[in-house]
C-alpha cells in the first residue's frame, strides 16, 4: 500500500506522468513539429485532430452535468466557452475548423468527420466515456494533460512556422489562446484535484486517470503514423492524401 502523498507530492508524480508519457514524444509529433511531414500528413492530422476538439466541450457537459458543487460548474463551463464560442462562429472548435480549411480541406468533409481514422474516433470514445463512466475525481484528473500542452504548443507553432510554406500564423491562430488557457484550466483541475484525493488509493486512481489520458492521445498519434507514415496502411474509407 503506498503512503499518503502532500499536495506537492502528488503534482510531482503527476508532472512525472507527462515526463514519461505525453505525446510530446511520439514519434508522428517529432516529424510534424520538425518539418519532416508532407501537406498530406499535416492535412490527415489536422482532420483527426478536429474529432478530438468536437469532443472535448462534449466531455466538459458531461462533466458538468455530473457534479453538485456550483464552485466546480461556474470553473468548467469557461472551457465550454474556450471551445464553443459565446456566439457561432466563435471558440476553438471553429478555429480548427478554419485550420482544417487553411490547409485545403473541405469544411463539410471535417464537420462530418468524413475520412477520420478509426483508431481515432475509438480513441476520443474512450476519453468521453472515462469522463462520464469514472468518478469525478478521475474526470477531473483526466484533463491535467494540459499541464504539459503550452510547451508543445509553443514548439509546434515554431516548429510548422519554420518548416512548412503553407502555414501561416493565421492558420495557426487557434494555438494563440490555448497556453493561457490550459494553464488557467489546470490551475482549477489540480486544486481540484489535490484537494479531494484524499487516500493513497484515490491519489493512485488521479495518476492512474491521467496515465489513460496520455495513453489515448498517445493512440491517436500510433494510429496516423500507421496509416500515413510507416508501414501507410490507410484504413478503408479513410481519408487519402493527394498525389
Ligand atoms: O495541442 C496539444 O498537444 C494539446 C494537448 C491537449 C492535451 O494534452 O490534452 C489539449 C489541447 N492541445 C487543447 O488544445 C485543448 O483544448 C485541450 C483540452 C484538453 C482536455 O483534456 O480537456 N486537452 C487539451
Amino acid at each position: 500500500m503506498s503512503a499518503l502523498l502532500s499536495p506537492e507530492g502528488l503534482e510531482q508524480r503527476l508532472r512525472d506522468v507527462g515526463a514519461q508519457r505525453y505525446h510530446d514524444k511520439h514519434p508522428f509529433h517529432v516529424r510534424l513539429h520538425a518539418g519532416g511531414c508532407t501537406r498530406g500528413e499535416v492535412q490527415a492530422w489536422a482532420l483527426n485532430r478536429y474529432t478530438y476538439q468536437a469532443h472535448i466541450p462534449v466531455k466538459d457537459a458531461a462533466l458538468i452535468a455530473r457534479t453538485g458543487s456550483s464552485d466546480l460548474r461556474r470553473a468548467w463551463r469557461q472551457r465550454l466557452v474556450d471551445h464553443d464560442g459565446a456566439e457561432a462562429g466563435e471558440g476553438g472548435v471553429e478555429r480548427w475548423l478554419r485550420l482544417c480549411e487553411s490547409l485545403g480541406l473541405e469544411r463539410a468533409d471535417v464537420l462530418a468527420f468524413r475520412g477520420v481514422l478509426p483508431a481515432t474516433r475509438f480513441a476520443v470514445d474512450a476519453y468521453v466515456n472515462f469522463v462520464r463512466e469514472r468518478s469525478l475525481l478521475e474526470a477531473v484528473a483526466s484533463s491535467l494533460t494540459e499541464l504539459f500542452s503550452p510547451t508543445i504548443i509553443r514548439n509546434r507553432v515554431a516548429g510548422m512556422l519554420a518548416n512548412y510554406d503553407f502555414v501561416s500564423p493565421e492558420s495557426l491562430a487557434y494555438f494563440s489562446a490555448r497556453p493561457e488557457q490550459a494553464r488557467r484550466d489546470v490551475e482549477v483541475a489540480l486544486a481540484y484535484v489535490t484537494a479531494n484525493a484524499r487516500t493513497p488509493a484515490e491519489q493512485e486512481a488521479v495518476i492512474a486517470a491521467l496515465e489513460f489520458k496520455c495513453d489515448m492521445l498517445w493512440a491517436m498519434l500510433d494510429a496516423l503514423q500507421h496509416a500515413y507514415v510507416e508501414p501507410g496502411h490507410i484504413p478503408p474509407g479513410a481519408f487519402v492524401p493527394e498525389g
